[in-house]
């Protein structure tokens, strides 16, 4: 990276790189070449955005440029063996021209990059070029269905034409505002739930390269967010909405044809649970079953409802099924209390003495079944109640799904949620320990009072006790656990958060895996608008 690049910055010589002026983006030229660095990138904190203008936390503005990339001051003592790139994704653009998004989920796509080498950081951020981003900046208003937004049809013909759309799809969204991660064969794809959204990108420039082409016949509009990928393939599930199920999906790295490994029927209610993401094991692929459903109907609505895209049917029954990876068979499929959950944390299987499988167990951010958490998550909210505590309460939910043949599961709380503040989601574990045992996981939680997640916490599932990192008015986002290369011990690495601070300013925050104490923050010039999930890079499979 070439220190203190700055690209489309309309005229000014020394623009500062900050998320304050939404016109900003939609005045700024196509994608501009990154011009001639200059001294400093970028103007002095004095000019940080912080709380400015209408109070609001930097962390819910739109991000101004359509990229940057520069060197970043280091505090502390970066881990000389962190030698690799973090790449995060999330919505960091809600505003275009006069027209502002919803919710914090209709963001348009930012990547931000950290690169770590010899105790050293550079960083940048850039937008993801999908259509719905492009059509949007030239119209100046979004035209595509997000998650929240549906645009409002003008007459009968656009009626009509919203729904062709939504058969065909050409309706939805292609804006992978939602997760980054790096394929098997060194590709690396961000993506959200509509299948069109999975795009290919360049971990260096962060340049968008092309969508990512399924080139099976399996069809589908939605798919998880959260595919899981390894070394030697991609699994995912893709919803049925017309004869409620799940496909089990599978594809091996290098390919972009996707196999069906088998079909899960759902159990209750009109429609799949929604499936945000989802768990498997060494064995097994975990397909879970919320009451909080699709909603075809709310899909063709031209103005939101209260959950969206979804619908709550509690009386539908919330439902886990286990699919056998080799065989595609249903080795168990129970009821369960009901859940909310948007992110699995791990799965595994449990044996006995003779290493029999008896169950699996499956432990989740579990929202007391409770779909508050997405009216919350609308940006008026999160910019209106900062200091009161309207966060709904979180927990480490575990669910234990027997293999022995009987209807009913248990659904509970792995840990007493006060040890995180009652607040829990955005998490990572150890990479060697998914689909196995395991005993940390790394996670945002709260101190309250909040209207947000604002703390950053290890979870130790043995012990049942919590470590919490919490700097007032910063919002924290997922943290990325990377372990050290070589390491034994499960909590032997570093987590890595991008941190959008009270006054304005935005760094990347390297805490150690064991202690959770600060190790090290790489600071940027400017404040970064909150973002959802990360992935790591290592170098050697990084170009330069
Ligand atoms: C645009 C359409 C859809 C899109 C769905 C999307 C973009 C879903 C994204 C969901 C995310 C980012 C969920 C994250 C949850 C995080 C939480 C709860 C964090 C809590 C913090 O405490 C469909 C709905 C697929 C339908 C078609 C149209
Ligand atoms: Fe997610």
């Amino acid at each position: 990276a070439v220190p203190g690049r700055l690209a489309n910055q309309g005229q000014g010589k020394r623009a500062v790189a900050q998320p304050l002026a939404a016109s900003a983006v939609t005045e700024a030229a196509p994608p501009a070449p990154v011009v001639a660095p200059p001294a400093r990138p970028v103007d002095t904190p004095r000019r940080r955005g912080g709380r400015g203008g209408g109070g609001e936390l930097v962390a819910w503005k739109s991000i101004r440029q359509e990229r940057w990339e520069g060197a970043l001051e280091v505090d502390g003592e970066l881990p000389l063996w962190l030698d690799g790139t973090y790449l995060r994704n999330g919505p960091g653009l809600w505003n275009l021209g006069d027209y502002g998004f919803r919710h914090l989920f209709d963001g348009y796509a930012t990547l931000v990059r950290i690169s770590f080498r010899r105790g050293r950081a550079t960083g940048a951020h850039r937008q993801i070029e999908s259509e719905a981003y492009k059509a949007a900046r030239a119209r100046g208003r979004p035209l595509l269905r997000e998650f929240s937004h549906c645009p409002a049809p003008a007459n009968l013909l656009d009626r009509l034409g919203n729904l062709v759309g939504l058969v065909t799809g050409a309706a939805l969204t292609d804006n992978p505002n939602s997760a980054v991660l790096p394929l098997g064969d060194g590709r690396v794809m961000c993506l959200t739930e509509t299948t069109k959204s999975s795009v290919l990108i360049d971990p260096d420039t962060l340049e968008t390269l092309e969508r990512f082409r399924y080139t099976d016949r399996l069809g589908g509009m939605v798919q998880s967010a959260h595919p899981i990928v390894t070394e030697s393939e991609f699994l995912t599930l893709l919803p049925d909405l017309a004869r409620p199920g799940h496909l089990v999906v599978r594809m091996e790295a290098g390919s972009n044809e996707r196999k069906a490994i088998g079909r899960v029927d759902c159990r209750g209610g009109p429609a799949p649970g929604w499936v945000h993401s989802f768990p498997i094991t060494e064995h097994y692929v975990v397909v879970p079953e919320m009451p909080l459903r699709y909603c075809a109907k709310n899909l063709l609505r031209a103005e939101p409802t209260p959950l969206y895209k979804f619908e709550w049917h509690l009386e539908s029954g919330s439902y886990m099924h286990v699919m056998c990876k080799a065989s595609g068979k249903i080795v168990a499929s129970v009821e369960v209390p009901p859940f909310v959950t948007f992110h699995f944390i791990n799965a595994y299987e449990e044996t006995d003495e003779e290493g029999r499988v008896t169950a699996i167990i499956a432990d989740c951010c579990e929202h007391n079944a409770n779909t508050a958490i997405l009216d919350k998550l609308r940006l008026h909210n999160l910019r209106s109640s900062a200091g009161q505590d309207v966060l709904p309460d979180a927990r480490v939910g575990r669910l234990r799904i027997p293999l022995d043949g009987s209807p009913f599961g248990e659904l509970e709380t792995a840990l007493d949620p006060e040890e995180h503040g009652r607040g829990m989601d955005m998490c990572s574990i150890n990479p060697a320990h998914v689909g196995r045992e395991y005993r940390y996981a790394y996670a945002c939680g709260a101190r309250r009072p909040c209207n947000f997640p604002n703390t950053l916490t290890k979870v130790d599932l043995v012990e049942k006790t919590a470590k919490n990192w919490h700097e007032e008015g910063s919002v924290p986002s997922e943290p990325f656990f990377v372990p050290r290369p070589g390491a034994v011990e499960e909590d032997d690495g570093v987590a890595i958060s991008m941190v959008s601070a009270k006054d304005g300013s935005g760094y990347a925050l390297v805490l150690d895996g064991k202690t959770f104490e600060e190790v090290a923050r790489a600071k940027f010039p400017y404040g970064l608008p909150y973002g959802l999930h990360c992935c790591w890079v290592p170098r050697n499979r990084n170009s330069k």
